[in-house]
């Protein structure tokens, strides 16, 4: 059985349908990529899955459907990582790691208490992998973009959930810091667990997923193994673009290279 199964989904905003008749499903230890163009529908897919828009269609993780799933249990189950960087408050980087615990306390007006020894471990363990010890006592807001998308991170791996649904995590960091935090969720799914990942770069796209969903309009265009959705004709289509491909170490690569004028659409392909 998948972990997280999703059918018929359609999430229409401002009178628009924005995910129109889209149909998933994640394995446990998968990497899904949702590629697109910018306002395809892939951040508002995925805030449709972390339960943060009001859809129609079904979303099942672990067979349950998640809309009846209670908020606490269901924000240990699936941690969400928003696009953009703004946190508002000048809390300390092991503050704001620390709330990715939160789902695993009580209420705070209830006495929720310290946090506890898995909690300490959780976050110092988040900091690791993210790379950001160094900076746990600095506060949030005085850090580079870089810095603070890590630190936003680091509070998703802290929930340590099965299921990790992040929108673009990679956007601001350097080379080596992209590679890094791609190899650190390519092990969280090698340890296991689940992902889904918005991103635009195609390279760390075809290199790091396991399988990939194109969006276009809202639409499905095509899911299936990176090789099969990077296609010249669906970067044409869908991007208007010319990439170089090849393979290195056995992995394939695309490298986003011209402006293509624009075809037709292309119909939504499964491989
Ligand atoms: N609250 C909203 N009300 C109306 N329309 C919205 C709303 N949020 C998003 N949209 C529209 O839905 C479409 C999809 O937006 P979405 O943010 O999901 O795209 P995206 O693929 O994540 O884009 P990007 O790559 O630019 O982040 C866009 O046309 C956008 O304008």
């Amino acid at each position: 059985m998948s972990l997280l199964e999703v059918s018929g989904l359609e999430v229409v905003l401002g009178g628009k349908a924005c995910v129109r008749d889209l149909s998933l499903k994640v394995g446990e230890g998968e990497l899904l990529g949702l590629i697109g163009p910018n306002g395809a529908g892939k951040s508002t897919l995925v805030k449709a899955i972390a339960q943060l828009l009001p859809y129609r269609g079904r979303i099942r993780l672990n067979g349950q459907d998640l809309a009846r799933v209670e908020a606490r249990e269901r924000a240990r189950r699936i941690a969400y990582l928003s696009q953009g960087d703004a946190v508002q408050w000048p809390i300390a980087v092991q503050d704001l790691v620390a709330l990715g615990r939160h789902p695993y306390r009580g209420s705070w007006w209830r006495g929720a208490g310290t946090p506890g020894a898995e909690d300490r471990a959780a976050v110092d363990a988040a900091l690791r992998a993210a790379d950001i010890q160094h900076l746990r006592h600095r506060k949030v807001t005085e850090l580079s973009g870089g810095e603070r998308a890590r630190a936003r991170l680091a509070r998703v791996l802290a929930v340590q959930a099965p299921l990790i649904l992040a929108d673009e995590p990679v956007a601001a960091l350097d080379p080596r810091h992209q590679i890094q935090v791609m190899a650190l969720l390519r092990e969280h799914c090698n340890q296991g667990g689940s992902l889904i990942l918005v991103l635009h770069d195609l390279t760390l796209a075809s290199r790091f997923c396991d399988q990939l969903l194109l969006l276009d309009g809202g639409a499905g265009i095509a899911l299936g193994a990176p090789a099969q959705v990077l296609t010249a004709q669906h970067l044409r289509s869908v991007y208007g673009i010319r990439a170089i491909t090849g393979v290195h170490e056995g992995l394939d690569y695309v490298l986003p290279w011209a402006c293509e004028p624009r075809e037709g659409k292309s119909e939504m392909t499964q491989g």
